[in-house]
């Protein structure tokens, strides 16, 4: 079984900024994107996932013709009253709770990593019950996420790996054993 996790393109925001659950628009390199991650994918049957969020759901209806499966726990960490905020005009004392341990603390009204990891391994045990090839185009954390729940990592090191807007990671599920196979950008 192959699983591939494709983190959506480039977001409408003005660098800087603070999203999570916001539902951005895609930027208007959206097309050009979006061909490319095509272009990497192998011609072959998938069941498709994607978080509900423009972002995501957009890429899935471009590329792939079929029924989509959408579900909400695959959404991006709620920054809760940081969203759509410049990251420079969050005080230090205002973040300095999270700073300190941003996976178990949450951003002010948010969500902690440790919640997203749990919601997000509910939804991967289910894909992964299903025993069939799948693709899931969701966001940063949530594909850091099921990295780190596949390689049983501690979550505060999930963020080493890089993972560019558009990149594509496939886990190739062999006898109990997973390799993790760096699509874009390759190694
Ligand atoms: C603990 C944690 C800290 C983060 N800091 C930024 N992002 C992430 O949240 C934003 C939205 O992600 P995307 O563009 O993939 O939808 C990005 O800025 C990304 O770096 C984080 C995500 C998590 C889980």
């Amino acid at each position: 079984m192959e699983i591939y996790l494709i983190r959506h393109t480039t977001p409408r925001v003005p660098t800087g900024t603070c999203y999570g659950v916001t539902d951005l628009d895609v930027a208007d390199s959206f097309l050009e994107e979006s061909a490319m991650i095509k272009k990497l994918l192998p011609n072959q049957l998938f069941k498709i996932y994607t978080s509900p969020l423009q972002r995501c759901a957009k890429l899935a209806t471009h590329i792939f013709d079929q029924p989509l499966i959408t579900d909400k726990r695959l959404v991006e960490l709620d920054f809760g009253e940081w969203e759509m905020r410049a990251w420079d005009d969050i005080s230090p004392q205002e973040m300095e709770p999270w700073m300190q341990d941003w996976v178990t603390q949450s951003p002010p009204g948010g969500e902690s990593y440790q919640a997203l990891y749990n919601r997000t391994v509910d939804i991967f045990q289910e894909v992964m019950s299903r025993n069939e090839d799948a693709i899931i185009i969701a966001h940063g954390g949530v594909i850091r996420a099921i990295i780190a729940y596949v390689q049983q990592i501690p979550l505060k090191d999930s963020f080493q790996m890089k993972l560019p807007y558009g990149g594509i990671i496939r886990l190739q599920f062999e006898r109990g054993k997973v390799d993790i196979l760096p699509i874009f950008p390759k190694e």
